[in-house]
């Protein structure tokens, strides 16, 4: 048992010169990287949400976690070993959601208990399955996509895992559904301690489920770390723009209207009182990095050398 359920250290995929170009205006380190330079630690037994614009590298990330990607420099380990050897106790969905498209959903139930005989719930997997009203007899092929999804949280959730690495899981649910399944993700991690490291474009949804955030953005890490130390970490301010100084804080976003100075930053210090700080919410603090792509990134590694 180990208490980090995942850690990167410098950890960096290239792709093939010919595909690896970044798609323009998106992400990119140039040189086909879709990850460069990551280093963060994940604790063991918390929910994590992976975010980032498109082409970030927030897929690439969790198929490297996942044993199906091999890095190009550095290292990833999930629980306390390579992925490879940790692949019997790691779930994974992919952002497609690969099943056989001629097998029905009982099929499929069965060939996941086939390739997990020691850890298999197929009282959990069904479970899943009868909530969505699907018909065990219904070919994958036939299914909606979020049908599809349904299934293929069953499969990965009836597998007990210790981590469970989730890619766009909600994407494609209804609102119901996805307040459904956000619920059986959220009982089953806090019931057997699973780690879940779940990426996702819907922001809003994250704050009353995640313990831990990682932002990445052009192929690197720019915030990583428990939630409420991250929020803990910026301030809103609105000040009268003549009055206001803004250094030595670290501005992520700053706008004047009128006479009118609002941002958000990361303090070096204490703030005066008639700045009004107060604490941004998790979309208010990603929209805000998101929004500028050039601001100081906040992880471990750069508080590490900011203490030096
Ligand atoms: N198999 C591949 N071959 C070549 N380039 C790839 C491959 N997979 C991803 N890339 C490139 O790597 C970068 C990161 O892609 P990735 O799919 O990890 O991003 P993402 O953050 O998951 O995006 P999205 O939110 O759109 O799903 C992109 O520039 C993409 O074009």
């Amino acid at each position: 048992m180990t208490d980090t359920a995942m850690a990167a250290t410098a950890l960096g995929k290239r792709f093939g010169r010919r595909w690896g170009l970044p798609r323009s205006g998106e992400a990119g380190t140039g040189g086909g990287w879709a990850l460069r330079d990551c280093t963060f630690r994940l604790p063991a037994g918390r929910v994590c949400a992976v975010v980032g614009p498109n082409g970030a590298g927030k897929s690439t990330l969790l198929a490297l976690a996942a044993g199906l990607l091999a890095p190009s420099e550095g290292r990833v380990t999930v629980l306390g070993t390579d992925p490879a050897s940790a692949r019997a106790r790691v779930g994974y969905v992919a952002q497609d959601k690969p099943l056989y498209p001629q097998l029905t959903v009982a099929e499929t139930l069965l060939v996941g208990a086939d390739l997990n005989p020691a850890r298999w719930n197929a009282e959990a997997a069904e479970r899943i399955v009868s909530a969505g009203d699907l018909n065990p007899k219904a070919r994958i092929r036939t299914l909606s996509g979020g049908q599809r999804t349904r299934v293929a949280l069953a499969l990965a959730l009836a597998k007990q895992p210790e981590l469970l690495l989730l890619d766009e899981p909600m994407a494609d649910l209804d609102p119901l559904a996805r307040h459904e399944l956000m619920g059986t993700l959220m009982s089953q991690a806090a019931q057997h301690g699973t780690t879940i490291v779940m990426s996702s474009h819907v922001v809003a949804e994250l704050e009353d489920s995640c313990d831990h955030l990682l932002l990445v953005g052009g192929g690197r890490v720019r915030l990583a770390g428990e939630i409420d130390d991250l929020l803990a970490a910026h301030a809103r301010v609105s000040a009268l723009s003549e009055a206001a100084d803004l250094e030595p804080h670290t501005v992520v976003e700053s706008r004047v209207t009128g006479r009118q100075l609002t941002a958000l930053l990361r303090p070096a210090g204490r703030l005066p009182d008639d700045w009004r700080p107060t604490r941004p919410s998790l979309e208010e603090l990603v929209l805000a990095y998101l929004r500028n792509p050039q601001a100081a990134p906040l992880t471990p590694a750069t508080s590490e050398e900011s203490a030096v």
